[in-house]
């Protein structure tokens, strides 16, 4: 047999060539330093990095083959279900192949970006495959947005198609029509695709569908099933594409490529020894940060997604009864609901230990205890949308376990230690770049290098420069470094509170409040203050039942409350009630408490 030109030799002719090399380095005595041995081919190769990488050796790496392989090995194992529908691995591969497929049809391609406003049903999980099978870049969008800002987004990330949810189709229409009436004839439409859902009201879709909208399953079916689609060929190549929900600041474009997608979905697993045949609970939004990667994650342990259009404590608690969910992930706020949850709502016993991963915001120790109570197992961790998600984990520690459940919370509402898939984090002064001493109390910023960080912010070269300056990503955020390496988020730096010159943590002066019995939730504030510049202005959420007719005693109560735990100028010197603002992902928008504090005026000095 010849090869042709080009081609690699047939099979036996590189067998012997091989054995050649090998005996002719047994002969030779392996490799000589500088000089040379061996001649001709060999010597190019003589270093052991000197072999090249070739088609057989070296791929591109990216979470679109686990789900290749997950309809390989599981065809008929359940892979996405939400209410009566039941997807199988190989429907899901058939159908991310046929919305690839599709998608290229309308010309859809490298630099194109489809955005995605759904809830967590089943055609927001394919399109974080089918989008980029085919080479496109998926950007899923926070549904709680208004209008305008999502026209921002839609214009910023110039959406060729927009997938959309029955019940979020009028917010897509008035977005478009936003940047329609702001772009005039040089507008042209994104193709719209509604997507349909059973478990809500059909009339809503056929609404969608008069105007023009072609409904998601008639979508697929213009596609191929057995579409070949092609893997990126370079791993540098975008994936995703994610807005920040612009709790400080306005949304910024973040860009994931696909070989930080690949790494950080499996170190999702690893992080959180998630095996084949895991659960899947989707409380947290896909739509945020891909899901801290677990859209991928799950193709690659071949686990199940069970979908969940709206999360409440009653929903959790049914599907881990009758769904088998052994994992979930979920800002505090969502442990703070399943804690406080009425007992009609809840089944404990747990028929199982339920895996659940916190991140989001910082998790009070109060939260974690009453979590490790119920029978859930808590893991936490931190990070930004910047960093696909998770970029520590408060690795458990064997030893920890005879701890008492108090110092046990305590230990783990830390941040930890880098993610297996980051390669650098620190804490450093940020003029300096110097490390914090591991002290505890230095505060500096955090900050985070390797293939778990983003490419970049989208058209944003001022924000990218200084984002990535020194060479490190610059988070935002303040902690410290404990005596044995593990960080401890202490605030954003627009958070921290200025006293009489003295930071003061809001985090931790809310971790004092989270402690009072009467208090659901809790968010703490700068507010100014005519003595001090600033002071510590506590929002708190009473719990259902508590009686709170007494304003004024009840903030008096907490004050007292916080000054039994807390050094005298940490202590709230006002306390509001009322419900918090949150966002789509539960955080707590600081910036809106921030300007009720505003209106409240300076705290004056006759009060202290
Ligand atoms: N475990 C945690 N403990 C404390 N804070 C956390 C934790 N996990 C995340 N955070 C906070 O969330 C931030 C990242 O959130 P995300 O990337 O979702 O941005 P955002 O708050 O939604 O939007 P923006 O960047 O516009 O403010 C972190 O910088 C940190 O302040």
């Amino acid at each position: 047999m010849q090869a042709k030109p080009g081609e690699a030799p047939p099979f036996d002719r590189r067998f012997r060539a091989k054995s050649k090399s090998h005996e002719g380095a047994t002969q030779e005595g392996g490799r000589e330093g500088g000089g040379g041995g061996v001649g001709g081919e060999m010597a190019a190769e003589r270093d052991i990095d000197d072999l090249p990488r070739n088609a057989a050796n070296y791929t591109a790496l990216t979470p679109l083959w686990f789900l290749e392989r997950a309809a390989l090995a599981h065809p008929a194992r359940a892979s996405v279900v939400h209410g009566a529908v039941r997807y199988t691995w190989a429907d899901t591969y058939r159908r991310c192949r046929r919305l690839a497929s599709a998608l290229a049809r309308r010309s859809v391609a490298h630099g194109s970006t489809v955005a995605v406003i759904a809830p967590n049903i089943p055609a927001i999980y394919e399109a974080h495959f089918g989008v980029p099978m085919a080479g496109a870049v998926v950007n899923c969008v926070n549904i709680r947005l208004n209008a305008p800002t999502v026209a921002f987004l839609l214009e910023h990330s110039s959406a060729e198609v927009v997938m959309v949810d029955q019940e979020f189709f009028s917010l897509a229409e008035d977005s478009l029509r936003i940047i329609a009436d702001q772009k005039k004839c040089s507008f042209k439409k994104p193709l719209v695709i509604v997507i349909g859902d059973h478990t809500c009201d059909p009339s809503a879709l056929q609404d969608a569908l008069r105007t023009g909208a072609i409904e998601y399953e008639k979508f697929l079916e213009t596609g191929d099933p057995e579409f070949a689609w092609k893997p990126p060929q370079d791993e540098w190549k975008s994936i995703a594409l994610g807005y920040t929900s612009g709790t400080t600041s306005s949304p910024k474009g973040v860009v994931l490529h696909h070989r930080g997608a690949y790494l950080m979905s499996l170190s999702g697993a690893l992080v959180w020894k998630m095996n084949d045949g895991a659960v899947y609970l989707w409380t947290l939004p896909m739509f945020h940060c891909n899901g801290w990667c677990y859209t991928w994650t799950l193709a690659a342990i071949c686990g199940t997604s069970i979908c969940l259009r709206q999360v409440t404590a009653k929903a959790i608690f049914s599907a881990i009864a009758n769904q088998g969910v052994t994992h979930f992930c979920g800002a505090p706020v969502v442990l703070n609901t399943i804690i406080n949850a009425p007992p009609v709502d809840t089944i404990l016993p747990l028929p199982r230990v339920v895996d659940v991963m916190t991140a989001g915001a910082a998790p009070p120790p109060s939260v974690l205890a009453a979590m490790s109570k119920l029978g859930f197992r808590v893991s936490h961790t931190y990070g930004l949308s910047e960093t696909y998600g998770p970029s520590t984990v408060c690795a458990w520690k064997p030893e920890w376990d005879i701890l008492p459940d108090d110092e046990r919370a305590r230990l783990q509402s830390r941040q930890g230690i880098r993610y297996v898939g980051l390669e650098g984090l620190d804490v450093v002064d940020p003029k300096s770049m110097a490390p914090v001493p591991a002290d505890g109390s230095t505060l500096g910023e955090i900050v985070m290098r390797g293939n778990a960080v983003m490419k970049g912010y989208l058209k944003n070269p001022k924000a990218n420069a200084e984002a990535f300056e020194n060479g490190w990503f610059h988070s935002g955020d303040l902690g410290v470094r404990h005596p044995d390496g593990y960080i401890e988020v202490k605030d954003r730096a627009k958070d921290i509170i200025i006293s009489g010159g003295e930071n003061i943590s809001s985090l931790e002066v809310e971790k004092a409040v989270y402690m009072h019995p009467a208090v659901l939730e809790a968010s703490v504030v700068a507010r100014a203050d005519e003595q001090w510049g600033e002071s510590p202005c506590a929002f708190v959420t009473l719990k259902d039942g508590v009686d709170s007719s007494d304003e004024a005693a009840m903030a008096a109560n907490v004050i007292k409350f916080c000054r039994e735990r807390l050094p005298g100028y940490w202590v709230p010197k006002s306390v509001v009630f009322g419900p918090l603002p949150k966002t789509a992902t539960g955080k707590i928008k600081k910036h809106e408490l921030r300007a009720k504090a505003k209106e409240l005026g300076p705290v004056r000095k006759s009060r202290m």
